[in-house]
């Protein structure tokens, strides 16, 4: 079975998926890791982070690769493991804009399609465009502040920046952060991060 776990930028996806993914027995997918990798390529190549073909000519020259470990993900191209450079302030706010093209999404949901399941995959389309078929989905969402609070321990500029670049992201990254209808979802606000594990793991349908 796939579930899928969604949800606004620093919303807890990642944490949460990796808590389930360890208690399922199974290994988790963060989407969001090939958009920073196509992102952060294209920021190397000097390339326009708007210009589609630019950006999969880069891509398809040396293809990156993501590793869904439980431990946690890594994406590498050829021997190069791209996973430090993913979660800078640069990428940060260049990855919306890449994210928004139709060719670059296309490239990412075929990487995400290919891996063997079951998994968790977390993300923002992932229980309405790639994986529509999910056994159970579920959608974080938590204040910007609250987020922008946690997300401060890993990054060195401010709360108050970090927030407003948060709800930029979140302003464009408007169209493929709808939550599916079938979707159950958590406030994260409140709830520790085992809170929430715990919350999706009583979500899920019985086996
Ligand atoms: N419910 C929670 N309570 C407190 N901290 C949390 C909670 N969920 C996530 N965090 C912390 O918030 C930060 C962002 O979480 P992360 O899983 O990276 O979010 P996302 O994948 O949505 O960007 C991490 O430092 C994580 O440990
Ligand atoms: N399924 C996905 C996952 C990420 N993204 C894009 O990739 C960016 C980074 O995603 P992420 O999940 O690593 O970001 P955070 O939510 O962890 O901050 C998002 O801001 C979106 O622009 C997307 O469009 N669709």
């Amino acid at each position: 079975m796939i579930v899928t776990i969604d949800g606004v930028a620093a919303s807890g996806k990642s944490s949460v998926s990796a808590g389930v993914a360890q208690a399922l027995g199974v290994p988790y997918v963060s989407s969001g890791l090939l958009y920073r990798a196509a992102t952060l390529l294209g920021l190397e190549a000097g390339t326009d982070l708007g210009d589609a073909r630019a950006l999969l000519t880069c891509l398809e020259a040396a293809p990156p690769r993501l590793e869904p470990l439980a431990s946690g993900n890594r994406v590498w191209q050829g021997g190069r493991d791209l996973t430090p450079d993913l979660h800078s302030s640069r990428v940060d706010s260049g990855v919306s804009v890449v994210a928004a093209l139709p060719g670059v999404r296309a490239w990412v949901d075929a990487q995400l399609r290919a891996l063997p399941q079951p998994f968790v995959a977390e993300g923002r389309d992932m229980g309405t465009a790639v994986f529509p078929q999910a056994g159970a989905k579920f959608y974080l969402t938590a204040s910007p502040r609250v987020r922008a609070e946690r997300r401060a321990s890993e990054r060195p500029e401010e709360v108050d920046a970090i927030e407003a670049a948060l709800v930029e992201r979140d302003r464009l990254d408007t169209l493929q952060s709808v939550p599916a209808e079938d979707a159950q979802v958590i406030d994260t606000g409140g709830l520790s991060l085992q809170g929430v594990i715990d919350a999706v793991l009583a979500g899920l349908p019985r086996a």
